[in-house]
């Protein structure tokens, strides 16, 4: 579905991505793991075209992305965006904010007019019900807790019926509980509707427990690449230099515990 090859992008003199090769298959759930600055969120902004690549190929389920008026038309109604800070506007109803996701499949006088078929609001409720959120459909958006926010992103991403959702640290504001069930929604979505989706995360927790399969990288280049039980000691390591100087050092595998402790510092500082 998305196949990357020597993707750099550099900022001035900065090279943010130095070479990515990546292939995603149809509806799998990769997740993107590595340290801040590492170049996650550029890579899903050179995705979806947020910002041009230096050099380098991103196909999406067979045609070139670029920067033309076609290939943009194309990626703004096959890709579909998750923030870290939800993007929903405040004081538009849930409704209305899923509805925003049918935007660019309206015409443009009835997208400016707000005026939404009666076909697009039964895929906005459906949307919300895939997320349990269809009794706040009239809520103001601004009345809902961090975590139903989150889900008002994932039901408008989903109202776009996107062959992908390119997720940028979905749940780095919420709790571990609200996480897990934000996430839970996502996969489960991704699952039954067969959408593509790259999901950035800092919690390697999170990424054993969602990721079909986890790419790291760091500082701007894959180091890893392969199955969430394969996040050992030394590939964590990999993906996260300096991990030791910055925490302990009993960074040795402890089979009688889940995590490490090493590990678990990690994640509790993420959440
Ligand atoms: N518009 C920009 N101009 C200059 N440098 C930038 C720009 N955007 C990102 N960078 C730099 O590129 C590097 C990669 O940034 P990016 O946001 O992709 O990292 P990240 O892995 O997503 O980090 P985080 O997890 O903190 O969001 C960082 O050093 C950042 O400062």
């Amino acid at each position: 579905m998305i196949r990357i090859r020597g993707l750099a992008k550099h900022y001035g003199a900065f090279e943010a991505l130095k070479g990515i090769d990546i292939d995603v298959a149809p509806g799998e759930f990769l997740v993107v793991l590595g340290p801040s600055g590492a170049g996650k969120s550029t890579l899903l902004r050179c995705i979806n075209r947020l910002t041009t690549p230096t050099r380098g190929e991103i196909h999406i389920d067979g045609q070139p992305a670029s920067d033309g008026a076609a290939s943009l038309r194309r990626l703004r109604c096959s890709v579909a965006m998750i923030f870290q800070h939800y993007n929903v506007v405040p004081r538009l109803s849930v409704e209305k904010n899923v509805l925003t996701g049918r935007l660019g499949a309206m015409p443009s006088l009835l997208s400016w007019l707000q005026v939404f078929p009666r076909a697009d609001v039964a895929i906005a409720r459906e949307c919300l019900r895939r997320v349990e959120l269809e009794d706040k459909a009239k809520r103001r958006t601004d009345t809902l807790s961090g975590g139903q926010k989150q889900r008002v992103g994932i039901a408008r991403a989903l109202a776009q019926q996107p062959k992908v959702i390119l997720a940028d640290e979905p749940v780095a504001s919420l709790d571990p509980k609200t996480s897990r069930t934000v996430l839970t929604y996502l996969k489960q979505a991704s699952r039954e509707l067969g959408i593509t989706v790259v999901c950035n995360l800092h919690q390697i927790d999170y990424a054993r427990e969602f990721g079909e399969r986890v790419i790291g990288v760091s500082a701007g280049r894959v180091v890893f690449e392969g199955a969430p039980d394969k996040l050992s000691d030394d590939v964590l390591h990999r993906i996260y230099p300096g991990l030791e100087e910055a925490g302990s050092t009993a960074a040795a595998p402890q089979p009688a515990e889940p995590h490490p402790p090493l590990m678990r510092d990690l994640v509790l500082k993420e959440a």
